[in-house]
């Protein structure tokens, strides 16, 4: 299943954030693919606002993972882009996947062989300098369910 989302300008990338963190659960994977300047780590900021984060989001380029945990849902925040080039383990953050929480990963491709069978792949292209096109595909039983809860509210 395949859906396309136009995020306008920024607030409606909020509202679109909004709209995803009502609909998620814990165990929920949201993988966020998009160039440099797409908007990856501005959506993250509104998603993990929406699930109640008070702290502010942090890229976790150089962390690999950031863990909320004070929200009603655990949030994880996960950048695969220096996997490669530190040469740290896919393990350890695909074990994180496995956590009763919501997680969101930037750079997906980079793990995109390791990923379990549910999931949410957003493609997020640049437009204009305000408007973003974004694909949405659902993977597994979990990521049609949530797509589908997505249509039903957008
Ligand atoms: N509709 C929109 N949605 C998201 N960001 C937008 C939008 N319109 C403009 N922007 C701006 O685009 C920039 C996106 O930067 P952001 O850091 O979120 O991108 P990124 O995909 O995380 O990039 P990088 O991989 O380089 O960190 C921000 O300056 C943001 O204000």
């Amino acid at each position: 299943m395949e859906f396309k989302v136009l995020w306008q300008d920024e607030e409606s990338t909020q509202g679109f954030a909004q709209l995803l963190a009502a609909c998620v659960q814990a165990g929920d994977i949201i993988c966020l693919e998009g160039g440099l300047g797409a908007g990856k780590t501005t959506f993250t900021r509104y998603f993990a606002q929406a699930l109640g984060i008070k702290r502010p989001i942090k890229s976790p380029t150089y962390t690999i993972v950031r863990e909320y945990t004070e929200g009603p849902l655990a949030f994880y925040h996960m950048d695969a882009y220096r996997l490669e080039e530190t040469g740290a383990d896919d393990l350890a953050l695909i074990e994180y996947l496995s956590r009763p929480g919501v997680s969101v990963i930037e750079w997906p491709q980079f793990i995109a062989e390791d990923l379990p069978d549910d999931y949410l792949w957003l493609s997020i292209s640049k437009t204009t300098s305000t408007s973003r096109e974004v694909t949405i595909k659902a993977f597994g039983l979990r990521g049609e369910e949530l797509l589908a809860a997505v249509k039903e509210r957008y």
